[in-house]
């Protein structure tokens, strides 16, 4: 079953370009990546899905449902964390849990404090009072009380802690083997990489490309950074070259024992070996698409 589906859904703010013609598709069940630089298009998609605006042109439905026909049915069902953490001011947590629970329509206040105790969150605090890791807590309770069927989280471990973000990986899991189908956006390609069974990449308003995290991120690239030297070594299989005065910076994709036996003849001072940037993993994408023109 299908549980988002979109058709040529497109978001214009004006002139100004927010999506265009997303065709997306999630499966129940999945833990859903959706990567994108700082305005691609991500929170347009969430909140063009969740009715919050509403499209330019084309068509979604969530739970097989028009998403503007059967918004109040389709929402009871989502648990929703947005991108910024903001509460009404003057409320404490404890007031905001019961709110949120009262909104939701459920007896749900028992898992909200169980949710606060495990993510170890002070409910008599004011929310204005609380740090940006601390309210990102209060909208992962409000988004989780209610075990909802469906999870739409925008960038959510923004400003949680290492071992607040392990907490919520764990959560996510849990709700997922549950059954709850989860839809995650982030930038962050680790993230993506370690939990997600299946990704669409967007960039610029479009989708460029959608299919499992193991085939979007199959590459064995890595970018190499060489300090000491000024120009690139001799080797084959080098792209995206980059060189300063005292360091030189290359996307390597060949043998690894051909790259360290020609580092053996030059005069480097340090190196660095990672993997490539999101942006990089992108460029893939378009030399892919490119040669298929
Ligand atoms: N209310 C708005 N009015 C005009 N343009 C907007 C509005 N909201 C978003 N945009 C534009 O739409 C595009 C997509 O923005 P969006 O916030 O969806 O990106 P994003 O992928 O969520 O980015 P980020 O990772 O920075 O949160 C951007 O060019 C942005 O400037």
């Amino acid at each position: 079953m299908k549980i988002i589906q979109t058709e040529n859904l497109t978001k214009y703010y004006g002139k100004a370009r927010g999506i265009i013609d997303m065709n997306l598709s999630v499966e129940a069940g999945d833990i859903f990546g959706f990567i994108g630089p700082n305005g691609a298009g991500k929170s347009t998609t969430i909140r063009t899905l969740l009715g919050l605006i509403s499209p330019t042109s084309g068509n979604a439905r969530i739970f097989e449902q028009d998403i503007l026909k059967n918004h109040i049915e389709i929402l009871s069902r989502i648990g929703y964390m947005p991108s910024e953490a903001m509460f009404y001011h003057g409320m404490r947590v404890e007031d905001v849990l019961r709110l949120s629970a009262s909104l939701h329509g459920k007896n749900c206040l028992a898992e909200a404090h169980h949710l606060c105790e495990r993510f170890k969150l002070d409910t008599k605090k004011k929310v204005e009072e609380l740090s940006l890791g601390n309210r990102k807590k209060v909208s992962i309770v409000c988004g989780f009380m209610h075990q909802p069927d469906l999870y739409i989280l925008d960038e959510p471990t923004s400003g949680l802690d290492p071992l607040m973000q392990k907490a919520f990986f764990e959560l996510i899991h849990e709700r997922n083997s549950q059954g709850a189908t989860i839809f995650l956006s982030s930038h962050i390609l680790s993230e993506i990489q370690h939990h997600c069974k299946n990704a669409a990449i967007i960039r610029e308003g479009c989708l460029i490309a959608c299919d499992s995290v193991e085939k979007l991120t199959n590459t064995k690239a890595r970018r190499i950074t060489l300090h000491g030297i000024s120009s690139p070594p001799r080797l084959e299989n080098m792209k995206n070259i980059s060189c300063t005065e005292n360091s030189v910076s290359f996307l390597y994709d060949g043998n690894m024992k051909v790259l360290i036996a020609e580092l053996n003849q030059i005069p480097i001072t340090d190196m660095t070996v990672t993997e490539p940037e999101l942006e990089e993993i992108f460029l893939h994408y378009y030399t892919k698409e490119a040669d298929l023109i």
